[in-house]
């Protein structure tokens, strides 16, 4: 779709360090006034890419378009100080020897306004009160808000945020997060953040591009990232679940061990192959609800407590397994066999590739459970 509106366009990207290419045939394009973000596992080329459009690396193929103005395509490269994008970085990169103020208003020194620039930039990040301090008497998440601060003076048209809170602790990051997207949703700044955090990327992203192995496998919301995955890749990044194998019926049902299981609504991916092809259907936690009085049963093999739901691990008859989120105040012990349904809203099906999965060794990528 294009409605003319987009502030960044990456088309047919391919870009990377020398002659060596890490990202290939990168399509995406950000809506004016949206957050987007690239989520992936570590050197899937995420970084390389937010480098390309800051201008920092040349571009191999393809072109990138900012605001109507191609700024990168084969050996055009508009310099990074032209481009009207700002960049935040993981490590702050504040100039130790000046104050809060003066780092804000490092970018806009030249500008006739620059005192009232300064002043509303503090304001917008709370630290109105520290202006007088230097980097090195500030704690992680303030010298954050004053890179933000110092970002965001010169009113770019896009800003890059480089995995900004990363060095910060958990609770920490959660707030900081939510900050910074109120903050960009205020000024109706564009921005693109980088990520291997999917909890991050969710909280902060209108949204987020999945990248593997330099490709980008899917651009879209979180939503539909979840519950809508293009590929068995995405599936598995994002969130929590396991596929379990089945044969692929005629009227959207697939037939497994636990039955024939259909989705309530819609099916997701390879759902109109031949019946009786081998697929692979996602159950997500919350797919699977207790049922005292099921026939289908299954044995508690671990539990995580969290609150208002726990995290069951229930294994099958057969040796299959699968995660179960059950409300916690019925609480079921190791070793217990419990009754269990599928309330599966939509399935996720792909052509059955377990034995591919199974050859990833990525970090927090769901094995599939038949191998
Ligand atoms: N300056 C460089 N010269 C050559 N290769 C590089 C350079 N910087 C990164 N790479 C390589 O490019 C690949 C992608 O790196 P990139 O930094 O884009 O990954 P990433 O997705 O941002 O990962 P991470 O989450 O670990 O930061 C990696 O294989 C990395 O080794």
């Amino acid at each position: 779709m294009n409605d003319g509106t987009s502030l960044l366009e990456l088309r047919g990207l391919a870009c990377g360090y020398g002659d060596q290419r890490i990202v290939e045939a990168l399509n995406l394009r950000l809506e004016r006034g949206d957050i987007g973000c690239l989520l992936g596992p570590s050197g899937c080329g995420k970084t390389t890419t937010l480098r390309a459009i800051a201008g920092f690396e040349p571009v191999h193929e393809g072109e990138i378009i900012l605001a109507g103005q191609r700024i990168s395509s084969a050996g055009h490269t508009l310099a990074p100080e032209k481009r009207r994008i700002g960049m935040v970085f993981q490590d702050y990169a504040l100039f130790p020897h000046l104050t809060v103020a003066e780092n804000v208003a490092f970018g806009i020194r030249k500008h006739p306004e620059a005192a009232r620039i300064v002043e509303e930039m503090l304001e917008l990040v709370n630290l109105s009160a520290l202006r007088q301090r230097y980097p090195h008497e500030l704690s992680g998440g303030q010298q954050q808000r004053v890179a933000l601060a110092r970002a965001l003076a010169p009113e770019p048209e896009l800003l890059l945020l480089d995995e900004p809170f990363s060095n910060l602790d958990v609770e920490l990051r959660r707030r900081l997060s939510r900050e910074v997207r109120e903050i960009l949703k205020l000024r109706g700044t564009s921005a693109i953040l980088v990520t291997h955090d999917q909890e991050e990327a969710f909280a902060v992203s209108d949204q987020v591009g999945v990248f593997k192995d330099g490709h980008l496998q899917q651009w879209d919301t979180p939503f539909n990232l979840y519950h809508k995955p293009q590929t068995p890749f995405v599936a598995s990044f994002i969130g929590q679940g396991y596929f379990i194998r089945g044969q692929s019926l005629s009227a959207q049902g697939v037939q497994t061990e636990l039955g024939n299981i259909r989705g309530l609504s819609t099916c997701i991916g390879s759902c109109d192959g031949p019946s009786g092809s081998a697929v692979d259907v996602l159950l997500r936690p919350d797919d699977i609800v207790p049922a005292p009085d099921s026939a289908l049963r299954a044995r508690v093999v671990g539990k995580t407590f969290q609150g208002a739901s726990t995290l069951y691990r229930l294994e099958l008859p057969t040796g299959t397994q699968l995660e179960g989120l059950f409300p916690s105040h019925a609480d079921h012990a190791l070793g217990q066999e419990v009754g269990i349904a599928i309330a599966a809203d939509h399935l996720v099906v792909f052509p059955a590739q377990g034995s591919i999965a199974a050859h990833e060794n990525i970090e927090g990528v769901r094995r599939y459970s038949d191998n």
